[in-house]
């Protein structure tokens, strides 16, 4: 049995500690970060504010990410080993057709592209306020350091954008209090997977 787990939500959410604590957990669960797709800075359009527009969904490239999704689904054998990653064996797990494999895909936006829309069957997204946000970014040292005014003048405002777009979708998003410690959100998360899968199996 096949499964994809979606962990969106606001930059300095969370999700890459979720899901780092998440895939120690589970078993034979490989990861797509989406932070790996984004484009170099000189393909990154600049806004008529004056500033690279990092947060859009343009600034990635999606169609990669979706053909290593893609990878994974026809292959997740295959997939864990290229990256790494113990497959348990089959005896360990039962027949073939009981054995799981896990796929949590992190990112930012991951609700806002059309041809991932229908490829989770769990979507997570973490949420914190404007304040903590804006402190938590303040500390983080990406690629491309942030230049001054980029959180007001984009990332916040692109947040809200994506957000309510997302929200005028289909999807069930059970959303997640990023304020919550690490240790709540991994087990409340952990708990919900656990028991999904259970029934499933
Ligand atoms: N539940 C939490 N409570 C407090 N700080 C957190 C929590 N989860 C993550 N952090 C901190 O917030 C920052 C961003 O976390 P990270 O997991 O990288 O977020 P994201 O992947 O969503 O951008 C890190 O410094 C991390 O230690
Ligand atoms: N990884 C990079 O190359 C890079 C460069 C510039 C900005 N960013 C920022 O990354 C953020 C998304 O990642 P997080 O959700 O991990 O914070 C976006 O808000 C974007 O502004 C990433």
């Amino acid at each position: 049995m096949k499964y994809i787990i979606g962990i969106g939500g606001v930059t300095n959410g969370g999700k890459t500690t979720l899901t780092n604590r998440l895939i120690k957990a589970l078993p034979n669960c490989c990861v797509v970060h989406q932070d790996d797709f984004f484009k170099p800075p000189d393909q990154i359009q600049v806004g008529e504010d004056g500033f690279k527009q990092w947060d859009v969904i343009n600034a990635l490239d999606m169609e990669a990410m979706v053909n290593t999704i893609k990878g994974w689904v026809e292959n997740p054998v295959k997939f864990a080993r290229s990256h790494g990653i113990q497959v348990a064996p089959t005896t360990e797990m039962g027949p073939p057709e009981n054995q799981i494999h896990i796929l949590i895909v992190e990112g930012f936006l991951l609700y806002n592209y059309k041809p991932l829309m229908d490829v989770y069957d769990k979507c997570y997204y973490i949420t914190i306020p404007y304040e903590e946000c804006k402190r938590r970014r303040s500390t983080r040292q990406y690629t491309v350091p942030d230049p001054p005014g980029l959180f007001d003048g984009h990332v916040w405002p692109m947040y809200l954008k994506h957000r309510a777009e997302m929200e005028t979708s289909c999807l069930p998003i059970e959303y997640l209090s990023g304020l919550k410690t690490k240790e709540e959100i991994y087990n409340q998360v952990y708990e919900d997977i656990h028991n999904t899968l259970l029934n499933r199996l």
